[in-house]
Parts: structure tokens; C-alpha cells; sequence
């Protein structure tokens, strides 16, 4: 596996590609780094897809707010080279803040509209902003087939599929599910943040989940009773300050009365001054109830 941290060299890496073996699919797998299982499992993912994988490793400074944690993100890339490497990558993109943003901040952003207005894009005012803005820039240097985001992020996956299309760029988006530790808690680099009781109170976020996916799957469709469960298991722990529960239509994001089709279970909370989220992402129909992603 290759490194590259100039923009013109990656540019010259994938045009290389391109002519040696024009039918051969680039895949594409954007991160912040500080790589763990989660990120694993988009590369494998995008190896057994793809004739060449490309994943980059950038802390966009775009898309954290003033107060947010920018300058304490974990960061590790001689780890990240040896993890990248052994799940099949053939080029890690690194590049300095400086080539992505030469002029500080950019002059022309990519917007999101309605998509960005509630759960995250509410917490976290100009986020979206920044994360469509740079994986703009990402996707027009790598000019990637196939680009691989995690469930995890699920409203960021709704906007990047939703600006893919929107904005016709030639590529597929392939959302993979969501990689949890062994007691639950969905893998994220913020973990590390956690102190140890607040780590052993982490799972709840899935447990809440759980428990609204245990009343779906006895029939109830109420929006509204499902958002109740998963309150009620949230607030039965000190340590976690909930920021919201939700169910809402996978489309739209918009809070839904009666649940059917696709649709996601969204949580939000704070351990600390440590932000975590987690979410199901479901396909209901009629009795039945199912993960979107596998
Ligand atoms: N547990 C996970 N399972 C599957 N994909 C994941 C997981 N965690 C992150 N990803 C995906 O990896 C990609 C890069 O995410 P990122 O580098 O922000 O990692 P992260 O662990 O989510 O970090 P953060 O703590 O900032 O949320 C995103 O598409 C994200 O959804
Ligand atoms: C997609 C992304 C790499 C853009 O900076 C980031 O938001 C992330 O890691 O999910
Ligand atoms: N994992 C999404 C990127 C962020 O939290 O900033």
C-alpha cells in the first residue's frame, strides 16, 4: 500500500489506474482515521469489490463546530497505514489541511438543504455543510466507482446518497452496517474518549434501540410509542444525557406518526462532554421487520 499526500500525485496514481485497466472498479472509502473495525469492515468490503481501493485519512477542520473537538480527534496514522494495508487497501490519501484548503476556508461550499435541518445537522450547526463540501473535493480527486460509508452515520449516509444523486456524480454509494463492540456499543474513534464508567454505561444507546426494535417486531406502529421506549431506557441511566430519540421516514428524516417502509430509529446522547450516536436502519413491511443494510 502506497501513501499519498499530494494532491497531484494521487491525481496521477488513478489516472495510471485507469489506463492499465479502464474496466477496473476504484472503490472509495473516506475517513477521519484513528481507524478501528468499523472502517475495517468499508475496506474489506470495498477489496472484494473493487480492482483498486483507495481510502483517505483527513480530519476535515469543515465540519466541527468552533466548541467541538477538532484539535483533541484522536489521530495515529502510522497505525492507520498498517490497519489500512492488512484489510486490502492500495492507496491511503493523507493529505495536508493546507492542500485541501489553500485559501483557509473555501469560497464556494455545497449546501444542504432540509435534509441538514433536524438531529445532527441541529447539534451541529454547519456540519453537513462541511462533510458534503469535502467529500465533494474527495470524490472529484479519487473519481471513485463504488465510495463506502458506514450506517453509523446514517443521516450523513442519507445526505452524501442523496447528493450523489441530486448532483449526478457517476458513482454508487454502498452503506455497510454498522460494526459494534461485543457489549453493543457501535465502534466509533470518539470512544476513546470515554472513561471507564462511562464506557460501561455506552451500550444503553443500543439497548434503547433494541428495545424499540422488540416493540416493532410485536406490532406496534406507533411513532410516537417507539420514540417513548427508547426515552425510557435513556433516561434510566445518571451517566447519559440524551439528546434525542427519534423514528423517522429514511427518505425525508421527517418524525414519523405510523411506521412502514423504510425507516430509521435514531439516537443521540452525551456521556460527559462525549457526543455518541447509534441508529437502526429498517425496512417494515407489514408484519415483517428487517435491517436495511447487511
Ligand atoms: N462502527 C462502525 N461500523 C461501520 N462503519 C462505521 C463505524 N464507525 C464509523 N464508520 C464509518 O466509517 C466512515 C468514517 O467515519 P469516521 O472516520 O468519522 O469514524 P467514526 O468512528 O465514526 O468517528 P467519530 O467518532 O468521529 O464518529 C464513515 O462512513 C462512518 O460511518
Ligand atoms: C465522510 C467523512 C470522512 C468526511 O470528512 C466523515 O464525515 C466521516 O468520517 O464520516
Ligand atoms: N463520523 C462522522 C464525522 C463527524 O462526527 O464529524
Amino acid at each position: 500500500m502506497e501513501l499519498v499526500q499530494d494532491i497531484a500525485a494521487l491525481r496521477e496514481r488513478i489516472a495510471r489506474w485507469r489506463r492499465e485497466d479502464p474496466d477496473g472498479r476504484v472503490g472509495f472509502v473516506p475517513t477521519m482515521g484513528y481507524l478501528h473495525e468499523g472502517h475495517l469492515s468499508l475496506i474489506r468490503r470495498a477489496r472484494a469489490e473493487c480492482r483498486r481501493v483507495v481510502v483517505s485519512v483527513f480530519v476535515n477542520p469543515l465540519q466541527f463546530g468552533p466548541q467541538e473537538d477538532f484539535a483533541r480527534y484522536p489521530r495515529d496514522l502510522e497505525r492507520d497505514l498498517r490497519l489500512a494495508a492488512g484489510a486490502g487497501a492500495d492507496l491511503l490519501f493523507h493529505p495536508p489541511v493546507e492542500a485541501m484548503y489553500p485559501h483557509g476556508d473555501p469560497g464556494v461550499f455545497v449546501d444542504v438543504g432540509d435534509l441538514a435541518r433536524r438531529w445532527e445537522g441541529a447539534r451541529r450547526p454547519g456540519h453537513f455543510r462541511g462533510v458534503v463540501t469535502v467529500v465533494t473535493k474527495l470524490f472529484h480527486l479519487v473519481q471513485p466507482d463504488r465510495a463506502y460509508f458506514g450506517q453509523k452515520d446514517a443521516q450523513q449516509a442519507v445526505i452524501v446518497r442523496r447528493m450523489v444523486a441530486d448532483l449526478n456524480f457517476p458513482l454508487e454509494v454502498v452503506v455497510c452496517p454498522t460494526v459494534r463492540e461485543p457489549d453493543g456499543l457501535a465502534m466509533s474513534s470518539r470512544n476513546v474518549y470515554l472513561d471507564e464508567d462511562q464506557r460501561r454505561a455506552a451500550p444503553i444507546l443500543y439497548r434503547a434501540l433494541q428495545a424499540a426494535r422488540r416493540r416493532l417486531e410485536a406490532g406496534e406502529r406507533s411513532g410516537p410509542a417507539l420514540v417513548e421506549a427508547m426515552e425510557a431506557v435513556l433516561g434510566g441511566q445518571p451517566l447519559i444525557d440524551p439528546e434525542y430519540a427519534a423514528v423517522v421516514d429514511a427518505a425525508t428524516l421527517e418524525p414519523l406518526e405510523r411506521v412502514e417502509g423504510e425507516v430509521l430509529l435514531l439516537v443521540a446522547a452525551r456521556l460527559g462532554s462525549t457526543r455518541l450516536i447509534d441508529n437502526l436502519w429498517l425496512v417494515v413491511e407489514g408484519d415483517r421487520v428487517r435491517d436495511r443494510w447487511t
